[in-house]
């Protein structure tokens, strides 16, 4: 049986940046080829970013895209590392020439694409066949399908390549690549996180497996882009579903393995595969190998628990947004309460608390625990801290305008919101916006007020899940021996808003266990209210929380991007409109 040694590099890149992440390509190829691998292989989209979003249907990015990869197979060929075929995921428009095969394909339209680079050329290309288009993604806007099945002979082994949601959905690849005779299916991807995800596509990468009647192996992307994390979680596994090797959850690794794989026939199987799909063949001269000295048998790296999980996509997708939109510090508002403080710890993970500043902003009303949570948040974590006193703005707006009710109370939260923006705009920190889903959900925030921000880091986590991930991040310090970085005050403490004296959030709310129990069914579930109370929820709660629900999307519509955890994040994944006369209740 051939052996062969594949590389399956979990990358991060960064959208529109083709010169860092050809260089990054250049980088991990070459550690890889001096580790002895026969074939390399880069995530979905390597050299773009994933997704490009509106940058697909710019011809300029696309022609970029294109002469960036002629660029980078000819740059791998000058510094010798030209005899490793390179599966690496581009932008690419669709070739007249294909069209003529392709029939009803439109010349020139964007394509999901990855090439092979081997020897300088580029010496194949195919388009993702199935393209995703529900949540998050809108690959029907972008791009037109591919309807060939790439196969590359490497080494005597006939590899055949998928693209991400070729094995998502039923037909197409996984089956032409049975009917191709491949040794070994390669799927790369771009598969953003949600909780719970890994085990789905643990299941459905075995399924895959089975079907393709072949090893296959799962190259994802790791890092995060605007909203979306990326995980990594690669997974190679055997012809039967059993797991071969797994990499690490959230760090850029290169998963190196040995796979005793099945020698390609003498003869390439030709036409069509099945689905429609011609088979695309080509044979790559491979290269004399120097017997190697170490073996590579695959290992399955550890899994994290779902608090761990979660709390790590979180510092994940704040790290990406701050360092790729060119920032090294970030400004909260720090109120001793525990959404604040929860965004302090992930910031003081991601970024370091050297580069964590925090403004505490007493107005009239404020505690004095919110003070001295405060502080003692700063000095556990050791992020910068320092005081802005609220009230004699507030006195010199009461005294100009005549504000009573919530008009008055708001303007405390607009003045603490001016005032992040303006040490923001005078020191160059970014500020993070600790909205939670549940007030998300329900408009429980002031907007132009404590909605201000660049990033919302907990958007997609509900209050009763910031509860949970800040016990879970004290716990985990205090295993590790270190200090935990929450004061328990902040958590122990009934939550408040402030604004006059003694407010608590359940003067306007339901309590968070039952809010949130509604909100997974209306907002997660897309349930209607005649469902959710047939699950045992009081029809007057039900009403109440919907009525807040459907009259707070002009609010959410206004909310800085954040991190998506959830099957559902307010903005891609729920797109309700703002003028809406429909209501479930009443
Ligand atoms: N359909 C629509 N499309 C566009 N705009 C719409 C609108 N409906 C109302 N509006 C506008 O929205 C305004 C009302 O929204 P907004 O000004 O936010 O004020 P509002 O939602 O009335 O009050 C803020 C609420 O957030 C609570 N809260 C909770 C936690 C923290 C904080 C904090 O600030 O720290 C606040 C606070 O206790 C209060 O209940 C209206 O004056 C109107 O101009
Ligand atoms: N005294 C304050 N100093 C600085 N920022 C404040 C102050 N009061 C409110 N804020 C800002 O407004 C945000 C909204 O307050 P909110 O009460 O919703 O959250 P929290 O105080 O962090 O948590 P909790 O809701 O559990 O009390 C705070 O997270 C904080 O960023
Ligand atoms: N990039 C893609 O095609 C992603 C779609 C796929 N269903 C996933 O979430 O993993």
């Amino acid at each position: 049986m051939p052996q062969l040694r594949i590389a399956l590099n979990q990358t991060d890149s960064c959208v529109g940046d083709l010169a860092g992440n050809a260089d990054a390509v250049l980088r991990w190829t070459r550690q890889a080829a001096e580790r002895g691998a026969h074939l390399v292989a880069f995530p979905e989209m390597m050299l773009t970013g994933y997704p490009v979003e509106d940058l697909a249907l710019r011809p300029s990015f696309v022609s970029a895209s294109r002469a960036a990869l002629r660029g980078l197979a000819a740059r791998l060929e000058r510094e010798g590392l030209g005899d490793v075929p390179v599966v690496v995921g581009y932008l690419d428009r669709s070739e007249a020439e294909e069209v003529r095969e392709n029939a009803g394909q439109p010349a020139g339209a964007p394509r999901n694409a990855a090439a092979v680079l081997h020897r300088g050329e580029v010496a194949l290309t195919f388009a993702k066949h199935h393209l995703p288009n529900y949540g998050v993604f809108d690959e029907f806007r972008y791009f037109v399908p591919g309807e060939t099945l790439p196969v590359v002979r490497v080494r005597g082994v006939d590899v055949a390549l998928a693209i991400c949601e070729d094995l998502w959905q039923d037909g197409g690849r996984v089956p032409a690549a049975r009917a191709a005779g491949a040794g070994l299916l390669l799927a790369i991807n771009a598969s953003p996180y949600e909780v719970n995800k890994d085990d789905t596509r643990l299941e459905l990468v075995r399924k895959r497996a089975q079907e393709a009647g072949c090893v296959l192996a799962y190259l994802a992307m790791m890092g995060g882009q605007d909203e979306l994390v990326f995980d990594g979680d690669s997974i190679v596994v055997d012809r039967d579903g059993s797991v071969i090797a797994r990499a690490g959850q959230f760090a850029e690794e290169c998963l190196l393995l040995d796979l005793d794989l099945p020698a390609a026939e003498e003869r390439p199987r030709s036409g069509v595969a099945g689905d429609g799909l011609r088979i695309d063949h080509v044979t790559l001269g491979a290269a004399p190998v120097e017997p190697y000295p170490v073996e590579y048998p695959g290992a399955v790296a550890p899994r994290m628990e779902d608090p761990e999980e979660i709390y790590q996509a979180l510092v994940t997708g704040l790290r990406a947004y701050v360092v790729k939109n060119g920032f090294r510090s970030v400004l909260i508002g720090l109120s001793g309460g525990i959404d604040s403080s929860l965004v302090a710890a992930l910031a003081c993970d991601a970024i370091g608390p050297a580069n964590v500043h925090g403004l505490s902003m007493p107005s009239h009303y404020s505690s004095e625990h919110s003070r001295s949570d405060a502080a003692e948040l700063a000095r556990r974590t050791g992020l910068n801290l320092r005081t802005v006193e609220v009230a004699p703005m507030f006195d010199a707006y009461m005294s100009a305008v005549e504000l009573t009710g919530l008009a008055e109370e708001n303007l405390q939260s607009r003045l603490r919101g001016t005032l992040l923006m303006a040490v923001s705009n005078q020191e160059g920190h970014i500020v993070l916006a600790p909205g939670n889903k549940s007030e998300l959900a329900v408009g429980y925030s002031t907007l132009y007020g404590d909605s201000v921000g660049a990033y919302g880091p907990i958007k997609d986590l509900y209050k009763t899940g910031v509860y949970r991930l800040a016990r879970w991040r004290n716990e985990a310090a205090a295993r590790r021996g270190e200090t935990p970085p929450i004061p328990e005050n902040s958590i122990s403490k009934p939550p408040s808003a402030e604004l006059r004296p003694g407010q608590l959030d359940t003067d306007s709310l339901p309590d968070y266990d039952e809010l949130d129990r509604v909100l997974e069914l209306y907002v997660d579930r897309d349930l209607g209210r005649e469902e959710i109370i047939a699950a045992g929820h009081p029809e007057a709660l039900v009403t109440r929380i919907l009525r807040m629900v459907d009259t707070a999307e002009y609010k959410r519509r206004q909310y800085p991007p954040g991190t998506k955890i959830s099957p559902k994040v307010f903005g891609k994944d729920r797109r309700l409109p703002i003028t809406n006369r429909w209501r479930e209740h009443a």
